[in-house]
């Protein structure tokens, strides 16, 4: 039996010969000699290994910049293999639903199988000896990942596998990203080291379409519009329009139109980008913010009656010349300029941000505004084609209030279900209202005194609206009995 030291002393003496041999061919074989060496053995290796090598690397380009590949193989690898590797390295990914990833570790290599035809990926790292100074400081360790196969599929490979790679990466990031709600910060705030335009925080609001109380029918129209919208890629590519839907959700305070968005955004999964027009300067800041919101998103303006005053742009602007030589109206004009300094901009501006760029910024967008009051708005703002949809938010009705009901005390029916149907019939109370009174104050109150509590806030908002309407009947009589005395003196005087 050979002993262990002697099978040591061997290896190692081999080991020496090897090394021996190629400084010397490192150091004496001329330099053309030595590209032909390589040049044959390269050759030689190809054809006794008949595998094909391609390589990831994590950082690439000037900045170095992280590879959207790169990233992209490490999603789909850690969502795809991480069972059949043996060591995983741990992550934390912001922005993720599963903060902690999974992938492979490094030299750990794993295989998959595409249509019937194996790859093998590896994980590895270089290290970077060259000591160079830069402003961007790269990292010693350079990651990558290579893919090898055989070369007879190189076709298929090259072509469909990696494709189907990126594609799935792409749908399991999507699934598995957070939703974000994102606020624009001023204008004037922009510019800067690691300044945005936009700041985000995580959206996390837990309206619902089921959990909206409105009008059933309303309701579905507006799921079966958001589902066709979504599934319309190759639609609106047909008919030559940009992917993206406007929705106007118009009605009194409290009704639902914040909450509807939420849902919308929940039900679409799509980020929230809410857009407060004071705090944009000018119109091309406009345009700079929408180049800057991602596709699968939600355009949001609240209140856009009261954002800025887009309702009497074209008139002002109408008006101007006949105003130019009253000294008192140009003082006022200043003034009225002086107020608005914060933002300059106009109606057009915001025409043109809504559909003048849309088709340049790609697709799947849709832009929501909110008002009050809808008739204060300029019809060219909500014309059809800009709004493509118009929904009217109401006062609370009897198939808002069960699911007001069902969602705050988890009650379908109820003795007093009657009398809650009748007496919102008969006055105008929001949801918000109704809400609020369905929401047990205290951990001994029932659903009972819920209701009951309901039924004096309806019973008491019926009242005042009829003293108001009493008061509003009285002030105009009087308007036209002092009318009316007025008229009879001049005639007397005459
Ligand atoms: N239709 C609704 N379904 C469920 N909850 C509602 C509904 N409307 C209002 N609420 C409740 O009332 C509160 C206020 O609603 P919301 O902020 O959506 O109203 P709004 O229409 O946006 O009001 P505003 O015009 O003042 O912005 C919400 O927190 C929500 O709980
Ligand atoms: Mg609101």
């Amino acid at each position: 039996m050979v002993e262990f030291g002697q099978i040591w002393s061997q290896l190692g003496s081999t080991m020496a010969t090897i090394m021996f041999v190629y400084t010397m061919f490192d150091k004496f074989f001329p330099p053309h000699l030595r590209t032909y060496f390589r040049k044959y053995t390269q050759k030689f290796a190809s054809f006794m290994y008949p595998y094909i090598q391609i390589t990831f690397p994590e950082f690439s380009g000037e900045h170095l910049k992280r590879s959207a590949a790169y990233t992209a193989i490490q999603t789909y690898l850690s969502a795809n293999t991480s069972q059949k590797a043996k060591r995983l390295r741990a992550e934390v990914v912001k922005d993720s639903q599963t903060p902690l990833v999974l992938s492979m570790d490094d030299n750990e290599e794993i295989i998959d199988e595409f249509q019937g035809v194996k790859v093998w990926w590896l994980s590895n790292h270089t290290t970077n000896r060259s000591q160079s100074f830069s402003i961007y400081p790269a990292s010693d360790e350079k990651r990558y990942f290579s893919l090898t196969f055989h070369q007879r599929y190189r076709d298929l490979i090259t072509s469909t596998y990696i494709q189907h790679v990126l594609k799935e990466a792409n749908e399991i990031s999507v699934k598995n990203r957070q939703l974000k709600l994102y606020t624009n910060n001023p204008s004037k705030e922009w510019y800067g080291y690691k300044r945005t335009k936009w700041s985000h925080i995580m959206f996390e609001h837990p309206a619902r379409f089921e959990t909206l109380a409105m009008d059933p029918k309303k309701k579905e129209e507006i799921i079966n519009d958001l589902v066709k919208f979504k599934a319309g890629k190759d639609y609106y590519a047909k008919i030559g329009k940009a992917w993206k839907r406007g929705y106007l959700l118009y009605g009194p305070p409290g009704t639902g139109k914040s909450t509807m968005i939420a849902a919308i955004a929940n039900f679409m999964y799509y980020d929230v980008y809410d857009l407060e027009l004071t705090a944009v300067k000018e119109n091309t800041d406009l345009k700079k913010l929408l180049i800057d919101t991602t596709s699968k998103s939600i355009i949001v303006i609240e209140d856009i009656d009261c954002s800025l005053d887009l309702t009497g742009q074209r008139k002002k602007a109408k008006e101007k010349s006949d105003e130019e030589d009253k000294p008192e109206d140009s003082i006022k004009k200043v003034k009225d300029e002086e107020e608005k300094k914060g933002s300059n901009v106009t109606l057009s501006g915001l025409l043109n941000f809504i559909d003048g760029i849309w088709s340049a910024c790609g697709g799947e967008r849709i832009i929501i505004f909110t008002t009050n009051f809808v008739d204060k708005l300029d019809p060219a703002l909500i014309r059809r084609g800009r709004m493509d949809k118009h929904i009217e938010l109401s006062y609370c009705g009897y198939e808002a209030f069960k699911v007001l009901a069902k969602n705050y005390l988890d009650i379908e029916s109820h003795t007093l279900f009657p009398i809650i149907e009748k007496m919102l019939g008969e006055t105008n109370v929001t949801p918000a209202d109704v809400a609020e009174n369905l929401m047990p104050k205290s951990i001994d109150e029932d659903s009972d005194s819920c209701f009951n509590d309901l039924i004096k806030s309806l019973e008491e908002a019926k009242n005042k609206a009829e003293e108001e309407a009493k008061e509003k009947v009285d002030g105009e009589n009087k308007e036209l009995k002092i009318v009316k005395e007025n008229g009879e003196l001049g005639q007397e005087e005459k």
